[in-house]
């Protein structure tokens, strides 16, 4: 269920997750790539995940399409600015949209800067036309290592008045958190909040290691803080936000099925959770079905997932006075 007088937020949504299958056909065009195909029906098996996927770095390699016909800066405006298309037509009234400029920037040798720069003019001219606030949050991809994530990170910095936090995503198992603590000691220096990607393909100690050492305020899924009873208990009491993505969680195999997600649990244990997409083009869904469907199916009840909705709206990265301008866009709205 969606409460209409409450806003709509997604605020875990990777913009480089979510590009769509027809852009990539097309960039792939103007570049002239080799796509492993040239229509839509033969392009999604490759883009998309259909079913589950055995583990998270094959449910990521459905990624690496959207990125490998990103050829020039102007390909990166596009991809942002019809990122707040999709906010639109998806009837999402807010969203903190996050990217890896170093993973944006690989294929065709473009600087990750270049692609910051790209990434801000898109979404501040689709916020503009679309009418839909947006924020943006830097990622560090943690599957390239130490010295690409300080690259991604001096090109954020850079313009770190435009971004409200950085994260760490990509292959948790392979490159825990202990390696990037000098990497947020910068984050936090420059003012920026942390988010991080824990919990999710390593167990509870990956979550106090993004919180205690990382200064994560909020975590990108942390479905394996369930393990710890006392992580639980930390999370609840310092209001620690957990960016839930059931959908996704159920396509890496982080849970076997959603009567088994720990969802139920956080909410119970008075936890700040919300519901967001992750990668909505790979994933092929959209909010309103992890809302109206996902939740349900997971077992949450109406007053649970309007928790959820609120939650969102109090773990966001805005000022008191844009999340009183948010409530104001929706009362009254049937
Ligand atoms: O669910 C996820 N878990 C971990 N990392 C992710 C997920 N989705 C995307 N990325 C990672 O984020 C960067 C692009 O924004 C890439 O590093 C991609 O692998
Ligand atoms: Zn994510």
């Amino acid at each position: 269920m969606i409460d209409t007088n409450l806003p709509l937020l997604d605020l875990h949504r990777h913009l480089d997750g979510n590009i769509r299958p027809s852009t990539i056909l097309a960039l792939g065009r103007d570049f002239n790539l080799p796509l492993p195909a040239d229509n839509l029906d033969g392009l999604l098996p490759h883009v998309q995940v259909q079913g589950n996927t055995p583990d998270l770095l094959s449910f990521l390699a459905r990624l690496d399409w959207g990125v490998r016909v990103l050829g020039n800066y102007d390909a990166c405006r596009r991809v942002a600015y019809e990122n707040v298309e999709d906010l639109q037509r998806a009837g999402i009234d807010y969203a903190e949209l996050r990217f890896s400029p170093g993973y944006m920037a690989m294929s065709h040798r473009l600087e990750p800067e270049g692609v910051v720069e790209a990434v801000i003019d898109g979404i501040t001219a689709g916020s503009r036309d679309f009418g839909i606030p947006v924020k943006l949050i830097g990622i560090m991809s943690r599957t390239f290592g130490q010295a690409a994530c300080t690259r991604e990170l001096d090109a954020c910095l850079a313009h770190a008045g435009k971004l409200v936090a950085m994260d760490l995503a990509g292959d948790e198992a392979g490159f825990p958190g202990e390696l990037f603590t000098e990497h947020f000691r910068r984050v936090r220096e420059a003012g920026l909040q942390a988010t991080v990607h824990a919990g999710e393909a390593a167990g509870s100690a990956s979550v106090w290691q993004a919180v205690h050492d990382l200064g994560a305020t909020r975590i990108g899924h942390g479905v394996r803080a369930v393990e710890d009873e006392s992580l639980l208990n930390y999370l609840a009491e310092h209001q620690i936000g957990i960016e839930s993505c059931l959908t996704s969680n159920l396509q890496t195999s982080t849970v076997s099925d959603l009567a088994h997600h720990p969802i139920h649990r956080f909410l119970e244990q008075g936890i700040r959770v919300c519901l967001n997409t992750d990668d909505p083009a790979v994933e092929g869904i959209e909010l309103r079905h992890e809302y109206m469907e996902t939740a349900v199916r997971a077992g949450l009840s109406p007053q649970q997932t309007r928790q959820c909705q609120e939650n969102a709206l109090n773990m966001a990265f805005i000022s008191p006075e844009e999340r009183t301008a948010l409530l104001l866009t929706c009362a009254g709205r049937e």
